[in-house]
């Protein structure tokens, strides 16, 4: 395949095509910034040359500087390896450039990709391109020019949501908001464009060089006004991470100073943050998660995915239920089987207000939501399970009960049907012990909600398929899913790493700590709520079922804390029943329950571990250590088994399964020095 380069043509009508060639999404990487400065200055110098489109091969104009520039600065600490791209090729090359520049703009326009677009003086678009800044996303900002042109194109208020949200919008959106000059299909985008850029050239059409506008900037208190609103919300939205605030300032500094002085501090801020702790932790993840899609012998050995049409689900509890609804979101066929009719409603009308409530929040049409449910039928026998190409199990956590139904569907399902169960503590190979086709077996387990939560944790057996692997993982990113293939162990990857996770803050209860503000450190850390909000959340049942579960396997670091069974004891059952360690009231936010002290002060009594019977001392970062440093020991431990194919599966799996703050870099298990080799081999 040819090597990242920068084409220039130049055509009878005296228009220079330049294009971008960077498969798959023509990244800015470094050969090609090199490139578009040389291939603009030719274009400049030429004599044969009257106008200039700028564009991007293959159907993508670009997907914005190479993300890999960053993580090799984040290996080496050289910043230098960050070329000058704002002044040097966007204002002086192409903006202020003496002939006229249109961008051709089909696919995609990211990040620096929309910045390099958004420099030429017009921008004609392909129809449901996506345009967007979504730089925040990484720990940085826009560095060239991004944060200085949106506003001007687009009005600061749309301007400061897109980078904020890191919101792409599509081209209809984009020509309403003033980013699009024009759109035109695909096939016409190259004439047009060059036409385009001759009118200017010929004075028919204006020559706009975004950085000099202001009509849309408002006055200046008008600006102030929207910046202190927008840094207020981040305080909240994104309290742990730099660039929101950063972002905001440089806008400041362009409304202030005007949009040149903008774009300098743009650019050093930019370098700043790219060194920073959360742009290392998200660009880690970035890759991380584009890493999960490569299993070695699985995706390596050139199997091509089944294609999977129809699909049974046996249960219609909250799990079943989410699991249907991703399904037949996505055009999957789904039966969904239940034991009785009663059970079998309820799990129906708990599809159907999954899929119905979308459509007031705009995120779905009532055409697709009737669609969808179309795909549903509900069943209490097996008489519809002959034709189809894969099972989910989703009942209740009984292993008697899982090998029975699946010694009964290997009977009724074809020969092919792949056989997965939604368990998420339980060995496989019990589940499957009386069933003869142990390479069908394998786990499907999602989070709850099923059809919220991105992570689709894919549990293999030492028999399971690669073609079984391969197609349940194709089955997951069809349904919008991140698919991580772990092993098989009490827990698999996600729950076997976190269970020490709620062992640590019962510890720490018990050793004399408030509960409410372990709780609050945690969320400040950047957790979506501490660790007994979460008890309170998925009900004490499930802490005590897993609890068990946990003990039994792992004895010699289990700590056995009373309290649970206290607050079982007292009536207390969490969210579930309005009563755990918070009241909870329709209508307002958990409020810590002061009644529920003594029952705290019994659970100390017994398990009698304060040292002098006095409470310890500890700071915040004591308790946040307390608590996650266990669960990275225990990752050490699903790494050194090769429960993971590499470290990075299970940041990224911590990240989507448990919320864990992704750009939190110092907790990173890949930072571990772990020989991935042995880890494998193990
Ligand atoms: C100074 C500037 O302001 C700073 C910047 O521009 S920072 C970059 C801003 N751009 C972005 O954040 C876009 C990041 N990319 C994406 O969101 C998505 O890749 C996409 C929407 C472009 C395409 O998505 P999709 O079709 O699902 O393909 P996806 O698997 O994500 O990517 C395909 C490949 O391109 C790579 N890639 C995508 N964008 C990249 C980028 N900007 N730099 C380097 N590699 C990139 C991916 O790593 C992946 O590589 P792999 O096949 O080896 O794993």
């Amino acid at each position: 395949m040819a090597k990242p380069h920068v084409a220039l043509e130049v055509g009878n009508d005296g228009v220079a095509v330049i294009s971008m060639f960077n498969p798959p999404v023509n990244a800015l990487a470094l050969p090609i910034i090199a490139g578009l400065k040389e291939r603009f200055d030719e274009a400049t110098r030429r004599n044969d040359v009257q106008a200039i489109v700028l564009t991007g091969k293959n159907g993508k104009f670009s997907g914005g500087f190479d993300i890999g520039v960053m993580q090799k600065v984040h290996q080496t600490g050289d910043i230098s390896l960050v070329p000058d791209v704002s002044v040097d090729l966007v204002v002086n090359a192409i903006e202020d450039c003496k002939k006229p520049v249109v961008a051709a703009v089909d696919g995609l326009a990211l990040g620096g990709g929309l910045e390099l677009a958004m420099g030429c003086h017009a921008r004609i678009v392909a129809p449901k391109t996506q345009l967007g800044l979504p730089e925040l996303t990484l720990g940085v900002i826009p560095g060239f020019g991004g944060t200085q042109r949106l506003p001007r194109l687009v009005g600061l208020s749309n301007a400061i949501e897109m980078m904020l949200l890191s919101k792409p919008i599509t081209s209809e959106e984009g020509k309403k908001l003033g980013l699009v000059d024009v759109i035109v299909s695909s096939q016409e985008l190259l004439k047009v464009s060059r036409q385009w850029a001759l009118d200017i050239k010929e004075r028919c059409k204006p020559r706009m060089r975004s950085l000099h506008q202001t009509d849309k900037i408002g006055s200046l208190s008008e600006a102030r006004e929207l910046l202190s609103a927008a840094r207020q919300q981040a305080k909240k939205t994104a309290p742990n991470m730099p660039q929101h605030q950063a972002c905001l300032d440089v806008i400041e500094e362009g409304v202030v100073h005007g949009g040149y002085h903008g774009v300098l501090k743009e650019a050093k801020v930019f370098k700043e943050l790219v060194l920073s702790d959360t742009s290392k932790g998200l660009i880690h993840v970035f890759f991380s998660q584009r890493a999960t899609s490569k299993v070695p012998s699985v995706t390596d050995v050139g199997l091509k995915p089944t294609q999977i049409k129809k699909v049974a689900v046996i249960g219609g509890g909250l799990m079943g239920s989410g699991i249907a609804t991703g399904l037949i979101m996505s055009n999957i066929y789904v039966v969904l089987k239940e034991i009785n009719s009663d059970y079998l409603q309820k799990g129906i009308k708990m599809i159907e207000a999954n899929v119905r409530g979308l459509v007031p929040r705009g995120k779905l049409t009532q055409n697709k939501a009737d669609k969808a449910l179309s795909m549903l039928k509900g069943v209490l026998d097996y008489s519809e399970f002959r034709d189809v190409d894969m099972v989910i199990e989703a009942v209740v956590e009984s292993i008697p009960l899982k090998q029975k139904i699946f010694s009964e569907i290997e009977k009724v399902c074809p020969p092919y049907c792949i056989l997965a169960t939604n368990t998420s503590t339980i060995d496989l190979n019990k589940i499957g012990e009386k069933t003869s086709a142990q390479d069908r077996i394998i786990g499907a387990h999602f989070f709850s909600p099923a059809h919220i939560m991105p992570l689709l944790e894919i549990v293999r057996t030492g028999k399971t398929s690669a073609q079984v692997i391969l197609d349940l993982m194709t089955v997951g990113k069809s349904i919008k899913k991140v698919p991580v293939v772990v092993g098989n162990c009490t827990g698999f990857a996600v729950n076997r790493t976190f269970f020490p996770y709620a062992q640590g803050a019962h510890i720490l209860v018990n050793l004399g700590v408030d509960v409410f503000r372990i709780d609050k450190v945690i969320s400040n850390f950047g957790l979506p709520m501490g660790p007994f909000q979460l008890q309170d959340l998925s009900g004490y049942g499930v802490a005590v079922a897993v609890g068990k579960e946990f003990a039994n396997a792992f004895p010699d670091r289990t700590f056995l804390s009373p309290l649970v069974g206290l607050l079982i004891k007292s009536g207390r059952n969490g969210k579930n029943n309005g009563k755990g360690y918070y009241i909870y009231e329709k209508g307002s936010k958990p409020k810590p329950d002061p009644s529920m002290l003594p029952i705290i002060e019994e659970s100390r009594q017994l398990t009698n571990i304060m040292p002098n019977g006095r409470p310890i001392n500890v700071t915040d970062q004591e308790i946040v250590e307390m608590i996650l440093f266990p669960v990275v020991n225990e990752a050490c431990r699903v790494l050194d088994e090769g429960v993971v194919v590499r470290a990075s599966d299970l940041d990224i799996a911590s990240v989507l399964g448990m919320s864990f703050p992704s750009y939190r870099k110092e907790a990173k298990t890949t930072d571990i020095t772990f020989n991935e080799e042995n880890m494998l081999a193990g």
